[in-house]
Formats: C-alpha cells, sequence, structure tokens
C-alpha cells in the first residue's frame, strides 16, 4: 500500500489532479474509451446484462435515488479513507470484484489488475475462470491482499484442488458464487456464439492432467443455439464432452470432462447444508464468504452456516434479470445481519459518491466490476490504476465535502432518499 494513501492531507490533491489523463477523467469516459477497444465479441460479453438488461441499469440507477447530506466547518483536513479487510489496511473502501477472462481485454490480463491493485492497496478478486493462473496473479501481488472467486463444482475434487492451490498461495478468502445455478441468459454471448479466443486458456485448469482436455473446450462443440449454456433448455442437447447445465428432460446429468466456463460454472446440485460446512473445512483457515446474497432471509441462513462475510450481489446483473438492483437490496440484508458478519455490496458503482452511499446504507464495503475491465482495455495496468485512482480520489473528495474524516463515520445520517414526487426523505 503507498504510504501516502493512509492519511493524505487534502493540500495534495490539487497537485496531484495536474497529472490526470485528460482524456479520461471519470469512469464514464473510461467505459467510452474501453468501447473503441475492444472487440464486439469482448465488449459485449463484458458489457452485457441477462435478457433485457434491466437488472444491470437498475444497480446503477439506484445509487440516483440517494442524495448526500454534506456538513460542514468540520476541519476536513485530514481524511482517512482506508479500512482493514482481509488482513491488510485497504487503501479505499473497495476492491475489484472478480470477472472472468480478463486476458480478452488485454494480453496482460489478470496480472496487469493485480499489479496495479497491489501499487495502489486495493484487495484483488480473481475469478475462478481467469485466464492467468492463481499463483502468477499472487505473485504479481507480492504482500497485497487476493481473494479467490469459486464456483464449487460437482467433481468436487477440481474444487478441492484449486482450493488447496488458492491456500498454498497465501490467498485470504474464498469467494463462492451463490447466484448461478445456471447462467442466466444473455442474449448477445448467444448470438456471438462467443467462445475463448484459440491462443487464450482458462489458465487454473490447463496444465492439470485431469483437465487437459480444456484446452480443446471450444473447438467444435458450441450449441449452435445456445452457445454458453444458459438456462435449463426444453429439449435434450448433446455435447461432446459435457452437458452440465442442461436439463434432459426428467433427469439431470451432471458434468464430466475438462472444466469449462460453459458446463461447469453453473451448478444446480447446492445447498446451503452441502457446500458450506464442507467448504469451512476444505477452505479453513482461509475464510469463506458468499458472493451473491440479495435477501434478509438467505443472509440469515449464511449466518447460520457460520460464513464469514456476505456479498450482496446480482452478478452485474448478468444472472436473474428483474432482481433488485444490489443497492435496493443492500438494507434488509444489513438488518438482517445485524453486524454479526461484515456485509459488502457490488454492481453499477461508477464513482466514489457510490461508493459513499453504499457505505451510508450499511455495507462495509464495495466491489468494482466492470470498471477495471475497462481500464484494463484502455490501457492495462495504467488504465486499472486509473480506474482505481478515479474511484479514489473521488471517494477522498465526497468524504471531504461531505464533511467526514474516517470511514467508519460514515452513516445513514449522511443521506436522504428521493422519492418519486421530488420530496426527500431522512433514512
Ligand atoms: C465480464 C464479467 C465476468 C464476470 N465473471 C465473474 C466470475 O467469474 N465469477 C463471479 O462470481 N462473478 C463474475 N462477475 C460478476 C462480478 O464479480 C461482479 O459481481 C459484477 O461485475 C459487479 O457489477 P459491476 O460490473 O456493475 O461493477 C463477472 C462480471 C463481468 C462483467
Ligand atoms: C465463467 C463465467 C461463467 C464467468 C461469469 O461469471 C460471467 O460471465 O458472469
Amino acid at each position: 500500500m503507498p504510504n501516502t494513501a493512509d492519511r493524505k492531507p487534502a493540500s495534495m490533491q490539487a497537485s496531484e489532479a495536474t497529472n490526470y489523463d485528460l482524456n479520461c477523467l471519470t469512469i464514464a469516459e473510461l467505459e467510452k474509451l474501453a468501447r473503441e477497444r475492444m472487440d464486439k465479441q469482448t465488449r459485449d460479453y463484458y458489457n452485457e446484462g441477462a435478457d433485457d438488461g434491466s437488472t444491470l441499469k437498475e444497480n446503477q440507477s439506484a445509487y440516483g435515488k440517494y442524495r448526500i447530506r454534506p456538513r460542514v466547518l468540520r476541519d476536513v483536513s485530514v481524511i482517512d479513507t482506508s479500512v482493514n479487510i482481509f488482513g491488510q489496511r485497504n487503501s479505499s473502501p473497495f476492491g475489484i470484484a472478480p470477472t472472468a477472462m480478463q486476458r480478452l481485454a488485454h494480453d496482460d490480463g489478470e496480472l496487469a489488475t493485480a499489479r496495479a491493485c497491489r501499487k495502489a492497496g486495493i484487495v484483488m478478486g480473481l475469478s475462478s475462470f481467469a485466464t492467468s493462473t492463481l499463483e502468477d496473479v499472487k505473485e504479481e501481488s507480492g504482500e497485497n491482499a487476493n481473494v479467490l472467486q469459486l464456483y464449487l463444482f460437482e467433481e468436487k475434487n477440481h474444487s478441492i484442488k484449486l482450493i488447496e492451490r488458492a491456500k498454498k498461495a497465501g490467498y485470504k478468502a474464498v469467494l463462492l458464487t451463490v447466484d448461478t445455478p445456471y447462467l442466466g441468459r444473455r442474449n448477445l454471448e448467444i448470438r456471438n456464439q462467443f467462445k475463448l479466443p484459440s491462443h487464450l486458456k482458462i489458465a487454473n485448469f490447463a496444465g492439470n492432467p485431469d483437465d487437459e482436455e480444456e484446452i480443446e473446450q471450444e473447438k467444435g462443440e458450441i450449441d449452435a443455439e445456445h452457445p454458453m449454456g444458459h438456462s435449463p433448455p426444453q429439449k435434450i442437447r448433446k455435447r461432446r464432452n459435457s452437458n452440465a447445465g442442461w436439463h434432459d428432460g426428467e433427469k439431470r446429468v451432471a458434468p464430466t470432462g475438462p472444466i469449462t466456463f460453459h458446463t461447469h460454472a453453473p451448478n444446480p446440485t447446492l445447498s446451503w447444508e452441502e457446500s458450506i460446512p464442507w467448504l469451512k473445512e476444505v477452505a479453513a483457515p482461509m475464510e469463506v464468504w458468499v458472493k451473491g446474497v440479495a435477501t434478509g432471509e438467505d443472509a440469515l441462513l449464511a449466518i447460520h452456516h457460520n460464513v464469514d462475510g456476505i456479498v450482496v450481489s446480482n452478478h452485474g446483473g448478468r444472472q436473474l434479470n428483474g432482481a433488485l438492483a444490489t443497492l435496493d437490496a443492500l438494507p434488509e440484508v444489513v438488518e438482517a445481519v445485524g453486524g454479526r458478519v461484515p456485509v459488502h455490496v457490488d454492481g453499477g458503482v461508477r464513482h466514489g459518491t457510490d461508493i459513499f452511499k453504499a457505505l451510508a446504507l450499511g455495507a462495509d464495503f464495495v466491489w468494482v466490476g466492470r470498471p477495471a475491465l475497462w481500464g484494463l482495455a484502455y490501457k492495462g495496468e495504467e488504465g486499472v490504476a486509473l480506474c482505481l485512482r478515479l474511484l479514489s480520489d473521488e471517494f477522498r473528495l465526497c468524504m471531504s465535502l461531505a464533511g467526514v474524516t474516517r470511514v467508519k463515520d460514515i452513516g445513514k445520517e449522511y443521506l436522504v432518499k428521493l422519492n418519486r414526487d421530488g420530496f426527500v426523505s431522512r433514512l
């Protein structure tokens, strides 16, 4: 973590601002710049939500329903934006969410993200379906904290191997993604017949003798109608290596053969009782978090099963379209949890003020997905660093202008909700 990040005098900000990339002063500009640099398949894969994308949009627009109540004359000359998380002092209360296949955006992929995160003192989440191995990512991260996102496979041995490797490499936690019993229906992916280009690999499963065939993953086995294996189909379909995620009418057939993102990410067999106690045991001493909780009821079940933390998430609107925006789901989860475990949130965060609002609504921490991918597509490591810097600087300025000097003091007294009739109400 950079030593200036902890307690940075506000007076440094003006001079720092002169070093900005003048082509890109906001995440919205970063998105636009990235758009021009990605091929269509990658752009669609990264940016799309499920179905008509309404949850994707609402994740973002939900932030517009709140306004900040700033306090003044409070000596904001020294602002501390840092928080403790996963055993490190994180320079700002946000991390980079796990997103699959980052080498689609830039040759350095996850390694560039890891370097940028390390230099900024920001925790990085790594997808199981990364295009770099978890060991290589850890090496680039050095002492900076990493967490590994898990899709728990039906063949538990594959998961055990991955978890053991993460433990050995020094990952702090596993985030079990719980919103993906099937893949959401992403129409552009289907239309584009999305596949990983042959020079890229789902690196964590390549080279393993059991998984060797994985490299063959996309060759000649894409179902022409539904290449991502989305949603339970209406009729029997056959694939050469696997039929995970598909129903064959009455009876589901578990995936066999090489691990591919089409076949193994979705796992409709998971249940609280079977997955969490097992995972707690296998993953210890790493923490076990669940990512993808969106209700108070499930938050209570998560606590009942002794998870170490909860990420309120709808997978960036890529799974159940029509689901509640994550910011709208957050308060009921926070209330159900009652401070017993940390509650994080992701989805739609595009500005430092969004981070502030999520924290004011009770989140302990925020994760950011697509903006880092846009940074990567724009300029590799430098682009991710830019993304981190924009969000960090915006958040710091927001704290200063709202009259808060410590993250733990951000509470609901700093927000009002904007009602449809234009009136505001205190929370
Ligand atoms: C291209 C892409 C790939 C993703 N891959 C994964 C993944 O492998 N595992 C996972 O749990 N979530 C994955 N996510 C979801 C993110 O972790 C996160 O929940 C989401 O991106 C947050 O929303 P945002 O992009 O609006 O910030 C992915 C999201 C995107 C956009
Ligand atoms: C490997 C994929 C299933 C990654 C993912 O979670 C996504 O594309 O949203």
